[in-house]
C-alpha cells in the first residue's frame, strides 16, 4: 500500500462544534466537518431544536441564538448510531426548561444511559425513560440545575461533558472527577468559545452563567479514522503511506504510543503544537511487530483503536495482553466479542477476557464470510485484515461504515492500486 492521503475530519470535534455553535451567540463557521452519519444526526437534532444550519459538504454555517435561542421540539429528536450526540445532548437538554424525547437506533438503545441521566437528575434535570431513565427512549424536561461535583466511576468524555454542558446554566460551580483522564475535547473547545473551564488534575470544573462567542473551527483528521491506515502500512508488505494533517491531541494518541511500543516504522512530520488541536502528518512503513501489553490510563487515550489495535497485534511476535478495557463492551456493539468472534473466523489465535483479549502472533489470516455486525470500527477493521488474508473475504453489513468515515473503501483502494 502506497500513497499520501488525508482522512475525513474528527468525529468527537465535529460533534462538538456543531452543538457550542448552536449554543455561542453569533455565527459559527466550520471548516473541515466529518460528514459521517453520526455528525449528520447531530445537525438534524439542533436543527429540530430551531437553530439554523447551513452546510455545504465539509463547511458548516452555524446561526447561534444562545442556549435561550434553542425551542421545544415539535418531534422525537433521533439520534441514530451515535453515543457522542445523545449523551451530549442529554447535557445541553438539562439546562432547558422544555421537553424533549430522546431515541436512537437498535445499538442506542443497548447502551448505558445511566451514565449520564443520574447526574443529571442530581442537578434537578426531570428525566423519565426506559428503566427509570437508564435507556432510550428518554424524555427530559430541564431547567433551575444546580452545580454538583461528580466523582465518575468511569473515564468517560461523553459522561464529564454532558456535565460540563450542563454546569453551564447551574448556579455555582459544577465539576467532574474521572478515574483516568478521557479526551479533553469538551474543555479546549469550550475555551475556543470563550468559556473557562478549570482544569486540575482529573478535576473539570466549570462555573454557571457564562455565554458561548461564536467562533471559526478547523477539524484536524481523526486518528481514529487514520489508525487504521497506521495499522494497515505497518502489517501489509512494501507499504509506505503518509497521513497528513491528523490530529495528535495527547488525549488521543494511545494508538501511536503503543505502535511505537510495538516497534512499528512511524513518524511524525510538521507537527503544530500551537493550534487549539494540535496535528501533525504521520507516515508509517512496513513493520516487524512486536507483542505488548495496553492496559491502565492508557486505555481512554485509544479505546476506538482497540479493534485496529487488536488485528496489528495478531500479527506481532508474541502475545498481546489487552486489559482495563471493559468500556468496550458497551460500544456500538460488545467490541470484546465481535472482535474475538471475527478475528477467529480468520484464523487468528484470539481469546476474549474478563475486561479484554489476549492475541498471539504473528498468524497467517485466511479469508472467511465476517460480518461488522453493524459496528463501523468493526466493519473497518475486518476490511484491513482482508488485505493481508489468503483468498477472499465477505464482509456483511458494510453500510455501517459511513458511520465515521464515508469514502473509506475508495481510499482503501487508492493506496492498493
Ligand atoms: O466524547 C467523545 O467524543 C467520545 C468519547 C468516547 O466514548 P466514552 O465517553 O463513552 O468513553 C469514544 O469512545 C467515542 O467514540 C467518542
Ligand atoms: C464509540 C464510538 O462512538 P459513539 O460513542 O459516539 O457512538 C466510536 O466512534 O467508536
Amino acid at each position: 500500500m502506497n500513497g499520501t492521503m488525508k482522512v475525513p475530519g474528527d468525529k468527537s470535534i465535529s460533534h462538538r462544534s456543531v452543538m457550542f455553535g448552536a449554543l455561542a451567540h453569533g455565527k459559527t463557521t466550520v471548516t473541515g466537518l466529518l460528514t459521517g452519519d453520526d455528525c449528520l444526526s447531530t445537525i438534524e437534532c439542533f436543527q429540530k431544536l430551531g437553530v439554523e444550519i447551513k452546510r455545504d459538504g465539509e463547511y458548516v454555517e452555524i446561526y447561534g441564538k444562545g442556549l435561550e435561542g434553542l425551542k421545544e421540539p415539535t418531534e422525537v429528536l433521533n439520534v441514530g448510531n451515535s453515543g457522542t450526540t445523545i449523551r451530549l445532548l442529554l447535557g445541553i437538554l438539562a439546562n432547558l426548561p422544555f421537553h424533549t424525547t430522546v431515541i436512537g437506533d437498535e445499538s442506542i438503545a443497548k447502551r448505558p444511559m445511566g451514565r449520564v441521566t443520574l447526574p443529571l437528575k442530581e442537578m434537578g434535570a426531570k428525566i423519565d425513560g426506559r428503566e427509570d431513565g437508564k435507556f432510550t427512549p428518554i424524555s427530559i424536561r430541564g431547567g433551575n440545575l444546580r452545580g454538583i461535583n461528580y466523582q465518575s466511576p468511569v473515564a468517560s468524555a461523553q459522561v464529564k461533558s454532558a456535565i460540563l454542558l450542563a454546569g453551564l446554566n447551574a448556579s455555582g460551580i459544577t465539576s467532574v472527577t474521572e478515574p483516568e483522564d478521557s479526551r479533553d475535547h469538551t474543555e479546549r473547545m469550550l475555551q475556543a468559545f470563550g468559556c473557562n473551564v478549570k482544569v486540575d488534575g482529573l478535576t473539570k470544573s466549570i462555573e454557571g452563567g457564562q455565554k458561548l462567542q461564536a467562533t471559526a473551527i478547523d477539524v484536524p483528521g481523526d486518528i481514529s479514522s487514520a489508525a487504521f491506515f497506521l495499522v494497515a502500512g505497518a502489517i501489509v508488505n512494501n507499504s509506505s503511506i503518509k497521513i497528513k494533517n491528523v490530529g495528535i491531541n495527547p488525549t488521543r494518541t494511545g494508538i501511536l504510543d503503543i505502535l511505537e511500543k510495538m516497534d512499528a516504522n512511524i513518524t511524525i512530520e510538521n507537527a503544530n503544537h500551537e493550534a487549539s488541536e494540535p496535528y501533525a502528518d504521520i507516515a508509517v512503513e512496513t513493520s516487524n511487530l512486536q507483542a505488548v501489553e495496553i492496559s491502565g490510563d492508557i486505555i481512554p487515550r485509544l479505546i476506538d483503536e482497540i479493534p485496529i489495535l487488536a488485528l496489528a497485534a495478531t500479527q506481532a511476535e508474541g502475545t498481546t495482553i489487552i486489559k482495563d478495557a471493559a468500556e468496550l463492551k458497551v460500544k456500538e456493539t460488545n467490541r470484546i466479542d465481535t472482535v474475538v468472534a471475527e478475528l477467529k473466523k480468520m484464523g487468528a489465535n484470539i481469546e476474549a477476557t474478563e475486561d479484554g483479549m489476549k492475541i498471539t502472533g504473528p498468524t497467517k489470516l485466511h479469508g472467511a464470510r465476517v460480518s461488522s455486525h453493524g459496528d463501523h470500527r468493526i466493519g473497518m477493521m475486518l476490511a484491513v485484515a482482508s488485505c493481508i488474508a489468503s483468498g477472499v473475504t465477505e464482509i456483511e453489513n458494510t453500510s455501517a461504515i459511513t458511520i465515521s468515515y464515508p469514502g473509506f473503501f475508495e481510499q482503501l483502494q487508492a493506496l492498493q492500486s
